[in-house]
């Protein structure tokens, strides 16, 4: 299988698969610096970057929003002064879909260009 990086969102519906337990165990490696939260009764994956300023952290929201909607799949995005905080999840299903670990890792390879 390709890198998460290298693959497609697929379109979700309310019938699409959640990822199993063993999934998860399989892709999580793939973004190690994302934390796999409980919010809302939901399983989401969640991550906060560091920049030194508010612009830099606009700047990232912005190429994490043009990517969501290249996709088609969307997250939940704070920016604060110096840092931006991710929340990926599958509204559809109300829980994790292969879709939010590939958003997860393209969110992680913006972030690089950043550094
Ligand atoms: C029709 C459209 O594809 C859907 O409404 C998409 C849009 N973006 C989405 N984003 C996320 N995170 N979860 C969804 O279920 C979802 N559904």
């Amino acid at each position: 299988m390709a890198q998460l990086t290298q693959q497609k969102c697929e379109a979700c519906t309310k019938d699409s698969k959640p990822v199993t337990q063993e999934q998860i165990q399989q892709l999580k490696p793939e973004i190690p610096q994302w934390d796999l939260i409980d919010s809302q009764a939901e399983a989401r994956l969640q991550r906060t970057y560091q920049f030194p300023d508010f612009k830099t952290a606009l700047d990232f929201t912005n190429k994490v929003g043009n990517a969501a909607e290249a996709e088609g799949h969307h997250p939940a995005i704070t920016t604060e002064y110096g840092k931006t905080t991710v929340t990926w999840w599958t509204h559809a299903i109300s829980g994790l879909h292969r879709n939010d670990f590939i958003m997860a890792a393209k969110t992680d390879d913006i972030a690089q260009s950043f550094s």
